[in-house]
């Protein structure tokens, strides 16, 4: 097969990731973190989407992780509708000194089964675990919520890189095990075996 860049195969699993939460929360802050390893007090608010590529080995495997953050203030989730769509994984943040954001992340996922389906990977992240005195949203009551979803529960601090690699190295691994099941599905081969753009959820080379 030729690949795009003409023989070298860059990766070999492409996913799309989403960032989600209220305005705040510290999204653009654990995108920078996880793609830059730098962090600053004064993040600059997003304005409509912007997204930043990481490339990550995972079981030998490249893969390559395109980020999108999307802008948290209501007055932007029209614009940011469209960029649901083909999502492999989505990552709810809150910050857990705002209850607030935390009971949010109830209307973000509606709002992604409703544009992205129920077909992506999804981790529930309460950034800003370094603000101990100030925490408000209870660490019990979270991974509760999120065993009740079935989804991994994560606490991050984007200020002091703690939990910040695991996030994004723990959805690339339950998303390359869901198609990796999938490909495992007689559906699936049968699909597969006619014409490999038949693969459904992610961008994958041959071998
Ligand atoms: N203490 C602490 N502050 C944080 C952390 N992460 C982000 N912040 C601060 O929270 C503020 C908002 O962070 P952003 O990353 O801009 O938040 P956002 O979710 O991208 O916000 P929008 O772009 O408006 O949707 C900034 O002032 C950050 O410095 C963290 O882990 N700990």
């Amino acid at each position: 097969y030729q690949s795009i860049s003409g023989g070298q195969r860059p990766y070999d699993y492409l996913f799309k990731l989403l960032l989600i939460g209220d305005s705040g929360v510290g999204k653009s802050c654990l995108l920078l973190r996880f793609t830059d390893n730098t962090y600053s007090e004064n993040c600059i608010t997003t304005i409509g989407v912007d997204f930043k590529i990481r490339t990550i080995q995972l079981d030998g495997k490249t893969v390559k992780l395109q980020i999108w953050d999307t802008a948290g203030q209501e007055r932007f989730s029209t614009i940011s509708s469209s960029y649901y769509r083909g999502a492999h994984g989505v990552i709810f943040v809150y910050d857990m000194s705002n209850p607030k954001s935390y009971a949010s992340v109830k209307r973000w996922l509606k709002e992604v089964e409703r544009y992205a389906g129920d077909s992506a990977n999804k981790l529930l992240v309460g950034n800003k675990s370094d603000l101990v005195s100030e925490k408000m949203v209870d660490s019990v009551e979270a991974k509760k919520f999120a065993d009740s979803l079935g989804i991994t529960f994560l606490e991050t601090s984007a200020k002091n890189a703690s939990n910040v690699e695991k996030v994004f190295l723990t959805m690339a691994t339950e998303i390359k095990n869901r198609i990796r099941s999938l490909e495992f599905e007689p559906r699936f081969l049968d699909a597969k075996s006619s014409t490999l753009s038949a693969t459904p959820h992610c961008k994958k080379f041959p071998h």
